[in-house]
C-alpha cells in the first residue's frame, strides 16, 4: 500500500513516482499563456437562444469552457471539497479498507491513473484519487466512508446539484445542436454517475512528475470543479493552454461520446494535470455514462446530407473495455470505432 497522501511531507519524488524523460510535462510543446477558455454566464434571465449559442461556439472552438451562476450553491461546493480533502488527510490505517485497484468497485482509494497500458509502461502519476458511484445518491451512499463525519452528507448535497447540473447542460447542447431537447437523456446518461475526486499534493520537483497523463474523458460531458490552485491543461491547436481557475466555477469538456455522437461536430480534447510545488490541489470531476449496453453512434441528424457517418455504432461495454485498454492517447481510443472512408488507408 502507498498512497501519496499517506506521507504529510514529501522532501523528494519517491522513485516509483519519477515519470521516464520522454512522459514529463517540459518535453511536450510549450504551454500559451495568451490563450484563456471563455466563461460562459448560466444566469437565468440572459436568454436561452444566447447561452446555447455561445456553448456551442466554445464546444466547437475549444472542446473545454467554465460556467458561472451554475445554480450549485458555493457552500455545497465547498463543503465537499473541504470533506474530501479531510478524507485524504486521514492515516494511512483509515484509508486502507478503501484500497484498490479493481475499477469495478462502487467506492475505492488510489494512487497514479486507472489506464492499464500507461501502468505497465513505467512511472507513477502524482495523484491520489478516490473513485465513486453517486448517483443516485440512494443507492450508492451506504459504500461511502463513515469518516470524516461530513462526506456522506456533502457528497450527497454535491452528486445531486452537480446532477442537475449536467443536464442542464446536455439539454443546451442538445438545443444548440438542433436535437430534441431530451436527446442524451436516458440510456445515453442512464448508467450511472461516476466521481473521480483527484488530490494532487505539493511536489518537490514538478518537472519530473505529472499530476495526470494527456487523456479524453469518456463522457458525452465532465462537470469538473477545480477549486482555486491551477494545474489542468487542455490541447488547443496543437499547444497546452493553462485552464486558470476562476472563483465558483466548473469547467466542462467533452468527452469521447460526445465526439461520437455529434460525428465530430463537439470534440473531445486532451487534457492532463501539472504538479506544483507549493500547494495541494484537489479536483473533483462528475461523469455521467451511458447503461453498458446502449448503443452508440452518430445522431442520424447530425450525418449532414453527401456526408457519412464517422463512427460505427457499437454498444458502450465495448467503448469502455477499449479505453480502459487504451492508453489514453485520444487517437488510440477514437480508431478503434472510426470508418475510414472508401479507399483511404488506416
Ligand atoms: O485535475 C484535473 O483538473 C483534471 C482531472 C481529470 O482530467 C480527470 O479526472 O479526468
Ligand atoms: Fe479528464
Amino acid at each position: 500500500m502507498g498512497l501519496l497522501s499517506d506521507t504529510p511531507v514529501h522532501h523528494a519524488v519517491p522513485d516509483e513516482y519519477v515519470l521516464p524523460p520522454e512522459k514529463r510535462p517540459e518535453t511536450d510543446e510549450f504551454v500559451d499563456p495568451t490563450v484563456t477558455l471563455p466563461v460562459i454566464d448560466l444566469a437565468a434571465g440572459r436568454g436561452r437562444h444566447l447561452v446555447v449559442n455561445e456553448i456551442i461556439k466554445a464546444g466547437k472552438e475549444f472542446g473545454f469552457f467554465q460556467v458561472v451562476n451554475h445554480g450549485v450553491r458555493d457552500e455545497v461546493v465547498g463543503a465537499f471539497r473541504s470533506a474530501a480533502a479531510e478524507f485524504f488527510a486521514m492515516p494511512a490505517e483509515e484509508k486502507l479498507p478503501y484500497y484498490s485497484d479493481d475499477l469495478t468497485k462502487p467506492f475505492r482509494v488510489d494512487t497514479s491513473t486507472t489506464y492499464v497500458l500507461d501502468r505497465s509502461s513505467g512511472g507513477r502519476y502524482w495523484r491520489d484519487y478516490l473513485q465513486l458511484q453517486c448517483f443516485p445518491v440512494d443507492r450508492y451512499s451506504q459504500d461511502w466512508p463513515a469518516e470524516p463525519a461530513a462526506f456522506v452528507p456533502s457528497l450527497a448535497a454535491y452528486a445531486k446539484a452537480v446532477q442537475t447540473l449536467a443536464a442542464t447542460l446536455l439539454g443546451l447542447i442538445a438545443e444548440g445542436l438542433g436535437l430534441e431537447e431530451s436527446f442524451f437523456r436516458g440510456e445515453l446518461t442512464g448508467g450511472g454517475t461516476l466521481m473521480n475526486v483527484n488530490w494532487y499534493p505539493p511536489c518537490p520537483d514538478p518537472s519530473l512528475t505529472l499530476g495526470l497523463l494527456p487523456h479524453c474523458d469518456r463522457p458525452l460531458l465532465t462537470v469538473l470543479s477545480q477549486g482555486d490552485v491551477s494545474g489542468l491543461q487542455a490541447k488547443h491547436k496543437g499547444r497546452w493552454i493553462a485552464v486558470q481557475p476562476v472563483p465558483n466555477t466548473f469547467v466542462i469538456n467533452f468527452g469521447h461520446l460526445m465526439e461520437i455522437v455529434t460525428n465530430g461536430l463537439l470534440q473531445s480534447v486532451e487534457h492532463r494535470a501539472v504538479t506544483n510545488s507549493s500547494a495541494a490541489r484537489l479536483s473533483v470531476v462528475t461523469i455521467m455514462l451511458p447503461n453498458m449496453d446502449c448503443r452508440i453512434e452518430p445522431a442520424p441528424a447530425l450525418v449532414t446530407e453527401g456526408e457519412q457517418a464517422k463512427f460505427r455504432p457499437f454498444l458502450f461495454r465495448e467503448f469502455n473495455e477499449a479505453y480502459a485498454a487504451a492508453a489514453a492517447n485520444r487517437e488510440d481510443v477514437l480508431q478503434r470505432f472510426r470508418i475510414h472512408p472508401a479507399g483511404t488507408m488506416e
